[in-house]
């Protein structure tokens, strides 16, 4: 079920910068071509030894030692913990208990999430929720985009009148729609207050670029007409944090 557990500053979205826990469940029912984490259910679980030190222990399982493990890396800068993945609503009924649990400890909560799922939410205090594109997925047609896409506007609306300071993230491409972008925007402000993330994406072993400065500056021209907008290129990576 969780694939790491590990401190590191928050290196994507509105919360740049501040220091969470990290907590990586496995295996995804969508394929991102850009995606940056194995989607294999298999395998151990790794646990950061010490806060931030990147070494880690092998675990067969943690289910069971989450909480604990969660306790002995918190420090005093840390301003939540993440359930990322993978996508971690594979597993919304094992998050529920956890977050229940965390909140009496005082810790506040964050979900990293594709947004398929609406009707799995638990309550959060904050979340991310990513909205893909029909560049995002190699054989795929545009009823399959379109039907994740009313799925992700859905639980980003869920999420923001549950009162969950909710934010939306879209990984650009150099080819991507500016017409597209400008739609997205508009239905985000009809929802309310939503920040717009719009993150270039990192090269991998499929894509070979990043999306140019002119570019990134179109689209959040076209956005800010409309929401809130940021640029969130993903620095734990030019950190050589995880
Ligand atoms: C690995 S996913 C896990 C959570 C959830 N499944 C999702 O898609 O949001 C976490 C985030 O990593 C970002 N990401 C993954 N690979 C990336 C890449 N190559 N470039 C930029 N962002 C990437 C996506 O924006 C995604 O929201
Ligand atoms: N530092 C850091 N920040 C992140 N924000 C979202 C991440 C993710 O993989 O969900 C991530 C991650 O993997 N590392
Ligand atoms: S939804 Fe998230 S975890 Fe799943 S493939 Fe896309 S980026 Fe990766
Ligand atoms: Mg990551």
């Amino acid at each position: 079920m969780i694939r790491e557990v590990f401190s590191s500053i928050m290196g994507e979205g509105k919360f740049i910068g501040k220091r969470f826990i990290f907590v990586r469940f496995k295996e995804c029912p969508l394929d991102c071509i850009y995606c940056d984490e194995p989607n294999a259910p298999g395998g151990t679980a790794r646990v950061e030894e010490i806060s931030g030190s990147c070494e880690f222990m092998e675990y067969l399982e943690i289910e069971h030692e989450l909480i604990e493990i969660i306790e002995k890396l918190r420090t005093p800068d840390l301003f939540a913990v993440s359930f990322t993945g993978g996508e971690p609503l594979v597993y919304s009924n094992k998050i529920k208990e956890y977050s229940e649990i965390l909140k009496h400890k005082g810790y506040k909560t964050f979900l990293e999430s594709n947004g398929m799922f609406p009707e799995r939410l638990g309550s959060y205090d904050y979340a991310s929720i990513d909205i893909k594109l029909p560049e995002h997925f190699e054989n795929k047609d545009d009823d399959f985009w379109y039907g994740l896409y009313k799925k992700e506007l859905e639980t980003i609306e869920r999420l923001y009148l549950a009162g969950t300071d909710v934010y939306a993230k879209i990984v650009v491409f150099e080819e991507t729609s500016e017409e597209l972008i400008e739609r997205i925007a508009i239905d985000l402000s009809k929802i309310g207050n939503i920040t717009l993330c719009i993150q270039p994406v990192s090269p991998t072993d499929k894509i070979k670029t990043t999306t140019s400065k002119k570019k990134i500056f179109e689209l959040m021209a076209i956005c800010g007409k409309y929401v809130d907008v940021m640029c969130t290129p993903q620095i734990h990576k030019w950190m050589g944090m995880l």
